[in-house]
């Protein structure tokens, strides 16, 4: 067992209970007092929700515990020893448990801090994100599914299963099995709230942040298919393998029957986006590098500035969180393929084969958005991507991109792929952020010749998890 895991009392605790009103020390009440009560037989009353409530104690042993780009060495409470020695930012892995620096399937997340993994985590390779509509309105079930999720989670990121508890021979597994072979990966689960979720079902509505209000009508998002847009809940899942990705929501979603149903997912490939320091810029299925001048998880003053929440917040208990916004974004691959090197470079201002800026330079070389052609025309183009995308343009506005390719198979329809970018932004407020950019991206870029925005949402990711029998949001709760 690794020791950023809780000990065995501590899951026994998740395990009696993982989820919120459990027996943790100074956190015996809540919601003015009183636990949330459903009854052991209401949440013992489905085999997803015994899967879950099953949580044991059990390790996997051998694992490493991975730097942690996001995970602040001050982490407090049960966030444990080994969440802040190892939260050096932006170095290698740990070994403790004697695994080799290639040996990716054997590291570990942290998964408690004060902050959630997989916002400035360094991107993995893989994707599932995945948005849910809760189908019960007690709100106590809502947080007990929350508290399901954090405990699954905790264990999912340490590369455990569901349960260290035996299977009982005459009912369905307590884990759905795929990944029982597989290490960690890397796994990070990033969990989010849609504003859906603060109307009159729970009580919330009172506490929804402003800034997780409707954008509003941006140019460009007239074909946002509603069958692929919001949900009152989303999961992030990140990993260095697919297969662990796919395990880790099916689990989630799983635990979530009888309280809440899956609305929309989708699987991601191939980071589009790079957040480490030492990271090379990956590529978007347009073939060119995208993430070079994303905000890096080692850029302290730029993740504080545009990344966490802080004090600006409406609602405290969304401090030291994020706002997510999500926006699958289909390529017209086959017309792209037509365009010539030339027209295509000029869309997005860089090269296409070293992501060099077109005014000069290398790939990390600042651009010259002054630089003129000899016939005085700007050299990067004034509708071209990166200058209506850049913070030179949007009075210093800027995001922490984490999006990932994605295919859908063909097009059933038109034969075509059916391909494009699963586009995922972290920042401090949508509205002052990401619309202000995407207003100017959606009427003039170059580049919408060749993508539609097809779905999407806007999620408040709330701060970490900081101790076993802790649940997402917990402070949002206490204020009702
Ligand atoms: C509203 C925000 C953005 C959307 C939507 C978006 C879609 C999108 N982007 C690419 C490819 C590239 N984007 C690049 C840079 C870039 N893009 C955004 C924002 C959105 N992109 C920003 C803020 C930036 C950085 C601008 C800057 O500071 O210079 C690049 C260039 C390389 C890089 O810096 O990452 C590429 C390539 C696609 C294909 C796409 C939709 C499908
Ligand atoms: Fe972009």
């Amino acid at each position: 067992m690794n020791d950023n895991m809780p000990t065995g009392g501590r899951d026994d605790a998740s395990e009696t209970s993982g989820v919120p009103g459990s027996a943790t020390p100074g956190e015996s009440s809540v919601g003015g007092g009183e636990r949330p009560g459903p009854s052991r037989r209401r949440f013992f009353g489905t085999a997803a929700a015994t899967a879950a409530a099953a949580l044991a104690a059990g390790g996997v042993g051998g694992y490493a515990i991975k730097a942690s780009n996001d995970r602040d060495a001050t982490s407090s409470g049960a966030a444990s020893s080994a969440t802040a020695s190892s939260a050096a930012e932006g170095t290698g892995a740990a070994k403790p448990g004697g695994a080799t620096s290639t040996d990716r399937s054997a590291l570990i997340v942290p998964f408690y801090g004060v902050k959630q993994a997989g916002i400035t985590t360094a991107q993995q390779e893989r994707m599932m994100f995945a948005s849910l509509d809760v189908t019960s309105t007690d709100p106590k079930d809502l947080q007990f599914l929350l508290g399901r999720w954090a405990a699954l989670a905790a264990r999912f990121t340490a590369g455990k299963s569901v349960s260290s508890s035996p299977d009982d021979p005459a009912a369905p597994p307590l884990d759905t099995g795929e990944a029982l072979d597989s290490g960690p990966y890397s796994l990070t689960i990033t969990v989010g709230l849609g504003a859906s979720l603060f109307d009159d079902r729970f009580g919330l509505a009172g506490q929804m942040p402003a800034a997780l209000e409707p954008l509003g009508t941006i140019p460009g998002d007239a074909v946002l298919q509603p069958a692929l847009t919001g949900g009152d809940l989303c999961i992030q899942a990140c990993a260095d393998d697919p297969q662990v990705v796919f395990h880790a929501v099916r689990n989630m979603v799983r635990a979530a029957r009888g309280t809440a149903v899956l609305r929309w997912s989708q699987l991601g490939f191939g980071r589009a986006s790079a957040t480490g320091a030492g990271q090379t810029t990956p590529r978007n299925l347009m073939g060119f590098k995208d993430g070079t001048n994303n905000i890096h998880a080692d850029d302290v003053p730029a993740t504080s500035e545009h990344v966490w929440v802080g004090d600006e917040t409406d609602q405290a208990w969304m401090k030291g969180g994020s706002y997510l916004v999500a926006r699958k974004i289909r390529m017209e691959i086959e017309s792209w393929d037509t365009d010539d090197l030339d027209d295509q470079e000029k869309i997005f201002g860089r090269t296409k084969v070293n992501g060099d800026p077109l005014s000069g330079g290398t790939e990390f070389t600042p651009i010259d958005f002054d630089k003129k052609a000899a016939d005085g025309t700007p050299v990067i183009d004034v509708r071209s991507h990166v200058r209506l995308a850049s913070p030179e343009a949007n009075g210093g506005v800027r995001i922490l991109r984490r999006g990932y390719n994605y295919t859908d198979g063909q097009d059933p329809e038109t034969g075509k792929l059916a391909a494009g970018l699963f586009f995922i932004s972290y920042q401090r407020n949508p509205h002052t952020q990401f619309k202000v950019l995407q207003s100017r991206l959606g009427a003039s870029d170059l580049l919408n010749e060749y993508i539609a925005h097809v779905g999407g949402g806007i999620w408040a990711c709330p701060p970490g998890v900081t101790a076993a029998g802790d649940w997402y949001a917990k402070s949002l709760f206490r204020a009702i």
